[in-house]
């Protein structure tokens, strides 16, 4: 949009007061205003240019990498934490997972080492990023919290130290931001509970029990397992660690003094958590880098364990109200993002920029994403306007565009980044960042389109590329050569 056309939104809003709208007043639009926000920023950014040749150079790449790897939703179910209904999962575990999880799905940086930043003692490996997130909804649900229920974050049934406890670190380092992830489960369960119960009650369709048949998760343009992108496994890089994904290498496997990542090291299956604990302590010290844990934590902890244990035996019933709230979607992409934004505070992700309101909505996008990828974009999973869903401006994927050659900076903010000092949040840079991130991958998404009609691909999917291409780059040690913004925000 232009300087000078004028906004839908307040239009629509003149119309209204005007009693001359055509639109019944609680209709919810399926159009978000991301796109056109993202435009205006890209024309009115100074410290951040799209690169046209760039943008060409990325897009035939990206295709062609895309199509070689035969990239599909199936990418989805192939991250080993993400649920399955092959683990025993219901539709309903799915969708609440997903919800829980994209409540959360921010701001998993550090500014330590590999070594004593926050990770997750999971299933024998250590976990960091985005994957610290699945590992401690995953263990919480192994030992029968029910983290994802949203009746159990009701303020009243269960304590912050519980939730504390379930982001619970092994290192000195603790998840960041977990004042306002508690903040934000306490908003959501109310909101679901005010606005989307009676929570108790089964909705038609959703299976509480783990589905017999699974649904089906073949995606637009079917891809063989065999063919999904490959995994990494500790046999293939015998001498890299692989924290990110938990890979698990031998005990005795040598410490390089330059190495930032943490060496994950296995825990025997069926040892107690105490044991592994312990065991966790005796192996920090063991590679030199000794967790100092004052008795008073370790005792408060230990107070947080057996009130989470005690807490847990009322198991909250099933509860349908993430279902009810999809389901008041009309399977519209759009339609279910200004859901989230209206109802919800913590997924207005929206600021100013050049004294106009501009929207970005990460996590309410990526979870509309997540679900039409976890269920192969059928049921819960399907939007008809899914293609107009946009990137998901994170401090990742701008990583990537700008590494690609898509995005360049003004000299003050390349020196910015590049000397790993934060940016404020809302500051100018931020919005550029995000706002011509997204802006980017529209335009590689045309330029694939234009050379390639009958390609299957979206802006979804072309984000989901980049950040798997930004993961994979990072374990292969490159990533050390492209540091991402620093911004401390509970959007992304
Ligand atoms: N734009 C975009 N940002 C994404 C994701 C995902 C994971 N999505 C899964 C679903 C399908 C894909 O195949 C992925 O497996 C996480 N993030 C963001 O990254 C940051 C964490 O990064 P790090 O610290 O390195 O783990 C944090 O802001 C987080 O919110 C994505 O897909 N797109």
């Amino acid at each position: 949009m232009s300087d000078d056309e004028a906004d839908p939104e307040l239009l629509e809003l003149l119309r209204q007061s005007l009693s001359v709208s055509t639109k019944p007043k609680d209709e919810i639009s399926s159009d978000t205003g991301v796109l056109r926000d993202a435009e205006y920023i890209y024309n009115n950014a100074i410290d951040v240019h799209i690169d046209m040749y760039g943008t060409k150079a990325a897009a035939a790449n990206i295709y062609q990498s895309m199509q070689e790897r035969r990239y599909s939703t199936h990418a989805w179910t192939q991250v080993e934490l993400h649920p399955k209904p092959s683990e025993g999962f219901s539709q309903l575990d799915i969708v609440n997972f997903v919800f829980t999880m994209d409540l959360l799905n921010f701001s998993f940086w550090s500014e330590l080492s590999g070594v004593e930043r926050y990770q997750v003692d999971y299933t024998g490996k250590h976990w960091t990023g985005y994957n610290s997130l699945l590992a401690c909804l995953r263990r919480a649900i192994d030992d029968g919290i029910p983290i994802t229920t949203p009746t159990y974050w009701l303020s009243g049934r269960v304590s912050d130290e519980a939730l504390k406890n379930v982001f619970r670190s092994a290192t000195a380092e603790q998840i960041p931001l977990i004042g306002e992830r508690i903040s934000i489960l306490r908003e959501a369960a109310d909101v679901l509970h005010k606005s989307f119960g009676d929570l108790d009650e089964p909705v038609e369709g959703a299976t509480e029990e783990p589905t017999a048949v699974p649904v089906d998760l073949e995606p637009v343009g079917h891809v063989d397992p065999s063919d999904a992108k490959p995994e990494v496994t500790a046999q293939d890089h015998p001498d890299t660690e692989d924290p990110e994904n938990g890979v698990t290498l031998p005990e005795a496997a040598p410490i390089h003094p330059d190495h930032v990542h943490v060496d994950p090291v296995a825990v025997p299956s069926g040892e107690s958590q105490s044991d592994a604990h312990e065991a966790e302590i005796v192996r920090d010290a063991a590679v030199g880098e000794p967790v100092t844990e004052s008795p008073r934590q370790g005792e408060a902890d230990h107070q947080a364990s057996e009130m989470s244990i005690k807490e847990q035996q009322a198991p909250p019933r099933p509860d349908y109200s993430v279902v009810r709230l999809i389901e008041k979607a009309d399977h519209s992409a759009g339609k279910l993002v200004n859901l989230l934004v209206k109802h919800f505070p913590c997924f207005r992700d929206e600021t100013r920029f050049d004294r106009k309101k501009v929207r970005l909505f990460k996590r309410a996008q990526i979870l509309v994403a997540d679900l039409w990828a976890a269920f192969g974009g059928t049921g819960y999973g399907e939007f008809h306007d899914i293609d107009n869903v946009t990137m998901f401006a994170d401090y990742r994927v701008p990583q990537m565009l700008h590494s690609l050659g898509v995005l360049s900076y003004s000299p003050p903010l390349y020196y910015r980044i590049q000397s790993l000092q934060p940016i404020d949040s809302e500051h100018s840079w931020e919005v550029q960042l995000r706002g011509c991130s997204i802006w980017a991958v529209e335009l590689i998404r045309r330029e694939i389109l234009r050379n390639n009609a009958d390609a299957q691909l979206n802006a979804v999917l072309i984000d989901f590329f980049l950040y798997d291409l930004a993961k994979e780059r990072e374990r292969a040690q490159e990533g050390l050569a492209m540091p991402h913004h620093r911004t401390r925000s509970m959007w992304y």
